[in-house]
Formats: structure tokens, C-alpha cells, sequence
């Protein structure tokens, strides 16, 4: 059981084409199954600790990894009962139920066990599940004490984290051969409770994978608060929302952070450590200046406006936020050539490149192409993406973030890592990690001001 941080993320058509390629010389689909099954067997066992095992089958192939595993705890002289949905159709399912050859219970009239095993169906869902599945399902894992997945909850389709029906919760799903996006793609994401992969001996690649930790850059002997990076916010009508960026900014380790703001609005407020600017038209001109904010409390008016064009036309890198997000047009931002990077949430996101009908990861990507930036696209299943087609899933944050301000103080951690020099992907995947790991050390109820002060405790 392997944990999924930095792996591949493989799409229906992108496994498809993984499992064709692993299909040579002696390795048939029989093997790949009987691998699977074996798999599942030794993580099933791992985790029943001796409790009854309930395995329930499907016609196809995840029924037949179900058949598979169930004959090796049954060797094991482990206590499992198969029961299943359909008879056996597929001929990988044929030959794995021959191999399990012991009872069958119906569906409707199984008895609930402490372990709870979905092998229904996997990757070849092609529509909901009847009621009689879904109320067995429901009323199975209502029952058990510990509830596995095979591959993905049945119910759940592969690639674009939608649940068809009624699916209920489990408390691991065990990936084969790869990660896919309903894996981490919200709502289906959050009915998976811990993803482990299974290695079936696939070789799998993509332009996506998971979210890992970045080696951070760490000042040595030589730095000086420039080569730390400089990030300069510039603020608008709500000056405490850019504050919140400006201070994010700090604590994630940007060595020269400038909060810049119309004179009176900004003064003498904590942190001392932002230097606080009026804001003029040559304000951006400095040029060990590595990131420009904007954004975060940024307003809508004319005032608004002229920053952000003035941001666009400065040629630093730049991070667009919030009301930006609002301001700015797709035609305009294609054509700014310097490093970008959008942090939309869903509402800012259908705004600026229309309302997802397909999944989130193909639309963040299309977006990403479109815009020539990198797009973070917010919420409890982040995903990030470059033009170049190469994107990042987040498994699920700490839904404590849904506070106001948090957002900012996002767009403040990204901007340090931008400012450090990492590379606009890179510094994305940097932000959002440290950002995650803050508020998963914050606990519950913290607000947006006490989650960029964590961000100095992720990167200690
Ligand atoms: N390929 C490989 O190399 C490996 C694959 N592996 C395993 O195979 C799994 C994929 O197997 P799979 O393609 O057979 O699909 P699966 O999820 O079992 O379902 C298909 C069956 O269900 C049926 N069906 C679908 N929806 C339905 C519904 N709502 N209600 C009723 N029926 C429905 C569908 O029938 P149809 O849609 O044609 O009517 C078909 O009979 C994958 O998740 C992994 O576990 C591993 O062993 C490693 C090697
Ligand atoms: N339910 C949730 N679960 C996990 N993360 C969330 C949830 N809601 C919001 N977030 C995260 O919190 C942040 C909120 O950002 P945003 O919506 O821009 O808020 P604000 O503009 O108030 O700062 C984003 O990083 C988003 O991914
Ligand atoms: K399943």
C-alpha cells in the first residue's frame, strides 16, 4: 500500500493504453489480475486484523480482482464469504470466480461482515449502479466496522470525480496500477477516506500527478533579504486583505515583502516587517522586484483597473488574484509574456473561462493553455496546471480553510516561492503545499491571520 503523494494521475484512456502496454510476452490480463488480486489480498488481510471479510463481486474485471482476493484470504484460512451483484461476464471475471469456487451469496440477502470489500465495479462503470446495488451498498458498509474500495467506490466514474448515485463511505480505496482523477476530484474524492495505490506492475506516465513537497529554498551563507526574493502587493479598497497576502508573503519566506497602497491607506500596522509604500505609476519600476501580487482586496473601480493594467504592463511576474480575477481580460493576459500565475476559486473561474461542463482537471488544463498561465484552480480538490498540459491534483485540504481571507494568504505564499525563483509551476505546487500543511496544523476554527503565521512553522 503505497502513498500517493507525486505519482502519476492516469485518465480512462491513459490507463487503458498503460495496461495494453504492460500486456507483453507472458503477461496477460490474467496476470495483471491475479497481481491485483493478490494485492488487495495482502492489504485486506493487513487491515482486517483477523475480522470476517465480506467481498462483494461485479460482472467485470473488478469483480474478478474481488474473486481473486477472496480465494487468497481464504487460503490464508482468514474467514470470507464472496457475495455478488451479477453473474460473472467478463472472461477475466470467469476464470477469477472459478478460482474463488466456493459460495456465492445474492446481493440482497448477504449478511453484513466487520470488513467490508467493493469489488462491484471499478474503472468500467458506464452508468448508475441499479437500487438494488446502491441499497445493498448502503446497507452493507451502514453494517461494517471497516470499509475498503477496489480500485474506485462503486458509483464512482473514473475520470471526473462524479458519483452516479448513491455511494457510501469508505475508509480506504486501493488504486491499482495508478492514481486516477476521481481519486482526488471533490465529490467522489471525499468519499474514498485514505487512497493507498497497489502496484500491479504497470508502468505508468502523465502530464498529471499528485501533490508532493517541495525542497524549499533555504538561505545560506551569501543571502541577503533581496536574494531571498522581493514580492511587491499592491492593494486597493480592502487593504486588509493585501496585509493578509503581504504577510503570507513574509512568513513563507520572501525576504523583502512590499505592501503597496493609495497614501493614508496603509501606515504603521504589524507586521513591521512589510514595508509599507504609496502606491505610484512607477512603483513596479524596481527591478530586484520578483513577484507583483494583485489582487487581494484590489476593488473593481477605475482606481483598480489602472493598477492592474499597470501590473500587466510592468512585465514582473505576477500573480493574479480575487478581484483581478474580475478585472482582467483573457485576450490581454495571453499577450503578457512574463511568468503568471491565476489563483481563481470556482466562482472566479467560470468568470473569467466559463462554467466547467466536462471535469476539473481537463478544464484547468484548457485554461492554463488558454490564459498561457499557470491556473490554480481553488477549492477542496485544488488542481494546478500549465500551459504546457502538465497538472497537479491536491488531495482534499482541511475544509477549516473555508474562511475568508485564506485565499489571500494563498496568493501571498505563492508569491514568496515565485519571488525565490522557482519556476511558476513549481512555485504554485510549493504555495499550495505549504499552505495545506499550515492549516492541517492549525487544527479547527483558526483564521485566515493565524494560517500565514503557521506558514513560518511549515517551513521550519
Ligand atoms: N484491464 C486490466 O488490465 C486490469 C483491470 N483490473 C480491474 O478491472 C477493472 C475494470 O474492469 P472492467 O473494465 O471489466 O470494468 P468493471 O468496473 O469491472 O465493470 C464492467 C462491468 O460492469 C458492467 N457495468 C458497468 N456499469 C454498470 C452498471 N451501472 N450497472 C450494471 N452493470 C454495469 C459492464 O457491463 P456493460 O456496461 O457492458 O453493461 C461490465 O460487465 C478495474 O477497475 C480493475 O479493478 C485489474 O484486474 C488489473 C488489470
Ligand atoms: N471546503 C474546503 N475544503 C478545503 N479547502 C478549501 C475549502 N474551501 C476553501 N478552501 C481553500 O481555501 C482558500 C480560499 O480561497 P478564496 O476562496 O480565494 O478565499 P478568500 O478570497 O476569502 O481569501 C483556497 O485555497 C481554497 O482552496
Ligand atoms: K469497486
Amino acid at each position: 500500500m503505497i502513498p500517493i503523494d507525486g505519482l502519476p494521475v492516469l485518465t480512462a484512456a491513459e490507463m487503458h493504453a498503460a495496461e495494453q502496454a504492460a500486456m507483453v510476452g507472458e503477461v496477460t490480463e490474467a496476470t495483471l489480475m491475479d497481481r491485483a488480486g493478490s494485492a488487495i489480498a495482502q492489504a485486506v488481510a493487513r487491515l482486517a486484523a483477523g475480522r470476517e471479510i465480506l467481498v462483494l463481486c461485479g460482472p467485470g474485471n473488478n469483480g474478478g480482482d474481488g474473486y481473486i482476493a477472496a480465494a487468497a484470504l481464504k487460503r490464508q484460512g482468514l474467514a470470507v464469504r464472496v457475495a455478488a451483484s451479477d453473474a460473472p461476464r467478463s472472461t477475466g471475471a470467469c476464470r477469477a470466480a472459478a478460482i474463488w469456487g466456493g459460495a456465492v451469496e445474492a446481493l440482497d440477502r448477504a449478511e453484513p461482515a466487520p470488513v467490508f470489500v467493493d469489488a462491484i465495479f471499478g474503472t468500467g462503470l458506464s452508468r448508475s449502479p441499479s437500487d438494488e446495488i446502491q441499497n445493498a451498498l448502503a446497507r452493507l458498509a451502514e453494517a461494517a466496522w471497516l470499509r475498503i474500495a477496489v480500485d474506485l467506490p462503486t458509483g464512482v466514474a473514473m475520470d471526473n470525480g462524479k458519483a452516479l448515485g448513491k455511494v457510501p463511505r469508505f475508509d480506504v480505496t486501493l488504486a491499482l496500477g495508478a492514481v486516477k482523477p476521481s481519486h482526488l476530484l471533490q465529490p467522489a474524492a471525499s468519499l474514498m477516506g485514505q487512497v493507498r495505490l497497489l502496484d500491479i506492475g504497470v508502468a505508468t506516465r502523465s502530464h498529471a500527478r499528485t501533490l508532493t513537497r517541495w525542497h524549499l529554498p533555504e538561505p545560506d551563507a551569501n543571502s541577503h533579504k533581496y536574494s531571498r526574493g522581493m514580492v511587491a502587493v499592491i492593494a486597493g479598497s480592502m487593504s486588509g486583505a493585501s496585509e493578509l497576502t503581504a504577510l503570507a508573503a513574509l512568513r513563507a519566506g520572501a525576504g523583502y515583502v512590499l505592501h503597496l497602497a493609495s497614501a493614508g491607506v496603509s501606515g504603521s500596522a504589524a507586521p513591521h516587517a512589510v514595508v509599507r509604500r504609496d502606491y505610484t505609476a512607477d512603483a513596479l519600476d524596481e527591478d530586484r522586484i520578483g513577484a507583483v501580487v494583485i489582487g487581494p482586496g484590489l476593488g473593481r473601480d477605475a482606481d483598480a483597473s489602472a493598477r492592474l493594467e499597470a501590473a500587466l504592463s510592468g512585465g514582473r511576474p505576477l500573480i493574479i488574484d480575487g478581484d483581478a480575477l474580475r478585472l482582467v481580460e483573457l485576450g490581454t493576459l495571453a499577450k503578457h509574456k512574463a511568468p503568471k500565475i491565476l489563483t481563481p476559486h470556482g466562482g472566479e473561474f467560470t468568470h473569467l473561462f466559463g462554467e466547467v461542463t466536462d471535469d476539473k482537471l481537463s478544464a484547468t488544463r484548457r485554461a492554463a493553455r488558454q490564459s498561457g498561465a499557470v491556473v490554480v484552480h481553488k477549492g477542496a480538490d485544488t488542481v494546478i496546471a500549465a500551459p504546457d498540459g502538465q497538472a497537479i491534483l491536491c488531495p482534499e485540504a482541511s475544509p477549516w480553510l473555508s474562511t475568508a481571507g485564506t485565499g489571500d494568504v494563498l496568493a501571498g505564499a505563492i508569491g514568496a516561492m515565485l519571488a525565490a525563483g522557482l519556476e511558476p509551476l513549481a512555485a504554485a505546487e510549493a504555495g499550495v503545499w505549504l499552505h495545506a500543511q499550515a492549516a492541517r496544523r492549525l487544527g479547527k476554527a483558526f483564521i485566515a491571520d493565524d494560517l500565514a503565521d503557521a506558514l513560518s512553522a511549515v517551513r521550519g
